[in-house]
């Protein structure tokens, strides 16, 4: 192939399209259920496992969907891998809300991220970080699961007379901050680092706030990989949530 990136931006931009490409493809298999969830996330796993191999052989991967290589606890490089985010919304056509993620982790930091909605025929990426649009709304609104919306973020919403939106796919809820489809996005009670690396590396290269929900650092590539909590949101909403769950707890 010769038409593949060299700068690592555009590279994970590719692979999270590459895989988005095979996926909406598996879709017209005529599959349902578990065993169309089950071949999105085999077809996306093998392909960009394949893709890594061959065009960044000497980096590590942590992949949801592959035997966890401890090697990557002394690598440089890292890339982070969710082949298929939302995989219940990818098995319910014509859904279009679940998603590609691929982020790489450098020495201690994200430092390149992209998120594919193949259904939408869109990539958010560090190769072209989106400013993210003047707000919308006058009422601020949280994205939040729609098959597992934290408790807590009911309590969240009434005190700051916030709408819950309710959607598939961490990273899409992610990126609905990104396009102003959302001001918030808010999850506690369980989450991997696959789950959320690549829409925070894209998150914060559009300007917005990224933590876990007390405030603290979100951090990749540990020897636990387990993430569950964070909130990503417009700056000015920031102070406001981190408060609100210093008060409250999550539980
Ligand atoms: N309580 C929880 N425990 C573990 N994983 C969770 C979780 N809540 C959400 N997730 C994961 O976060 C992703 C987004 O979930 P949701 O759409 O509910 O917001 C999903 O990833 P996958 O689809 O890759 O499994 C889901 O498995
Ligand atoms: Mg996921």
């Amino acid at each position: 192939m010769n038409d593949v990136p060299a700068d690592d931006h555009h590279f994970a931009a590719w692979l999270a399209e590459q895989a988005g490409v095979r996926l909406l493809s598996v879709r017209q298999e005529g599959l349902e259920g578990r065993a169309l969830k089950d071949a999105g996330d085999t077809a996306a796993q093998l392909l960009i496992a394949q893709l890594l191999a061959e065009h960044r052989p000497d980096d590590a991967v942590l992949s949801e969907e592959a035997t966890d290589d401890k090697d990557r606890l002394g690598a440089d490089r890292v890339w982070i891998i969710d082949p298929l985010d939302g995989t219940r919304e990818f098995s319910e056509p014509p859904r279009d809300d679940w998603a590609v993620h691929v982020a790489l982790w450098e020495r201690g930091e994200l430092t390149v991220g992209a998120v594919a909605q193949p259904a939408l025929g869109e990539t958010f990426s560090t190769a072209a970080p989106t400013a993210v649009p003047e707000r919308t709304s006058y009422r601020p609104r949280i994205a939040v699961s729609r098959s597992r919306p934290p408790a807590f973020v009911e309590a969240l919403a009434a005190e700051l007379d916030a709408e819950l939106v309710p959607m598939g796919s961490a990273g899409v809820k992610v990126i609905s901050v990104v396009r102003d489809v959302a001001d918030a996005y808010v999850h506690a009670g369980g989450q991997y680092e696959w789950d959320n690396a690549a829409p925070v590396a894209v998150a914060r290269a559009a300007g917005l706030f990224c933590s876990r929900v007390d405030g603290s650092e979100l951090v990749y590539n540990k020897d636990d990989v387990s993430l569950p909590d964070l909130i990503v949101c417009r700056p000015e909403l920031a102070e406001k949530i981190v408060d609100f769950v210093k008060r409250n707890g999550v539980d």
